[in-house]
């Protein structure tokens, strides 16, 4: 086990893209020296990306906009949504300049889209949100909590504090979903077109929200709702995600109370290959003492599937219950089928 390798505290460089090396080994020799040329590189949050142009907000003020190249130093080094940079060159923002990413940060956490036909890996979409805001109707479309079950894994597992965010309430009451999620104790905020979503705003004032759903769920309506100067802030980048092409995966939009909503049109599902039962478990605390005295390779289902699981201990001497081990079952169960649902999505 790598030195930063036990529970929570992971490496997300490790889990990188497997087709290139996001920074040099640990313990060679110091990982972040500067060039004495980039002593004088500016930091900045990466807000859009289009075919080798990253859009980047200096200091996180969305009022400078600079657009960069990645610096040849860096190679095919993947540069996301929400990744802090370090840029040189001419930081000006002014038309037609163009500064150089020098350096990415690591990173607190990662939102992954799943591979598909035209790209094997599973990429980083989105990097360092604090939240994933997952939002989904309770009618038209109805509300499907595999989809639900497979973001809050995606959450659990990149580091992201998930919000269920149930829209089109004046079509059908949200209280069966929120009794269904009661367990996880995760905010649950309700919105309709026809009022302002002001719990939604100040549940993602001042921090970095990535926003996943299905077309149709009413994704738009929420954002322009929370972002009515979208199109005019976001510049170059608006320009790009009105399409939908497979280039499109994620825009930062600043929010006009502090924060930025990154959509992820491009997205239709989430990357899990790389997570392991363990990962889902650390989300739920009272059985990560439990799940270490497990068989090696259990995977916490309990029987049939792992007949020696700890897990139900927990819940047998008092500390847990029941409804909270099932939910922790039902995404690990999320998880196990990752192919079958995948498929389901495929034909969607
Ligand atoms: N009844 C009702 N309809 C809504 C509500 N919110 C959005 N809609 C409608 O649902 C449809 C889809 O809304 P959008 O905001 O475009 O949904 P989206 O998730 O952005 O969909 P894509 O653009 O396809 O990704 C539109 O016709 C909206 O007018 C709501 O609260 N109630
Ligand atoms: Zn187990």
């Amino acid at each position: 086990m790598s030195p930063r390798g036990a529970g929570r505290g992971k490496d997300w460089s490790k889990l990188d893209e497997s087709d290139v090396r996001v920074r040099p080994g640990r313990g060679t020799r110091p990982r972040t020296k500067r060039r004495p040329e980039h002593a004088d590189a500016v930091t900045a949050m990466v807000v859009g990306k289009d075919r080798g142009r990253w859009t980047c907000s200096l200091e996180g003020d969305p009022e400078q906009i600079v657009v960069a190249m990645r610096a040849r130093e860096l190679g095919r080094t993947p540069v996301v949504v929400g990744d802090s940079v370090d840029l040189v060159g001419d930081t000006s923002g002014k038309p037609d300049t163009l500064a150089r990413i020098v350096r990415v940060a690591d990173r607190t956490s990662v939102l992954r889209r799943t591979a598909d036909d035209t790209d094997p890996f599973e990429r980083v979409v989105v990097a360092n949100a604090s939240q994933l805001l997952i939002v989904v109707a309770l009618a038209d479309p109805p509300p499907r909590t595999g989809f639900i079950d497979r973001a809050l894994v995606a959450a659990y597992a990149g580091g992201l504090e998930p919000v269920l965010c149930l829209t089109k309430s004046d079509l059908a009451a949200p209280d069966e979903i929120i009794t269904a999620y009661a367990e996880l104790a995760m905010p649950i905020l309700v919105t309709r077109q026809d009022k302002e979503p002001d719990d939604v705003a100040e549940r993602l004032r001042d921090q970095v929200t990535a926003l996943i759903g299905h077309s149709g769920v009413g994704k738009s309506t929420l954002v322009n709702k929370l972002v009515p100067d979208a199109d005019r802030e976001t510049g170059v980048v608006s320009a790009v995600g009105k399409g939908r092409h497979t280039s499109v995966t994620a825009v930062a939009l600043p929010l006009p109370t502090g924060g930025w909503v990154v959509d992820t049109p491009g997205i239709r599902s989430f990357g899990l290959a790389h997570i392991e039962p363990d990962d889902i478990v650390a989300a739920f605390p009272e059985f990560v003492e439990a799940a270490e005295e497990c068989p090696s390779g259990c995977g916490h289902l309990g029987t049939p599937e792992d007949p020696g699981c700890m897990l139900d201990t927990v819940v047998a001497d008092g500390s847990a219950t029941t409804g909270r081990l099932d939910s922790l079952r039902r995404l690990l169960s999320s998880r196990a089928g990752l192919d079958e649902s995948q498929r389901e999505q495929g034909v969607e």
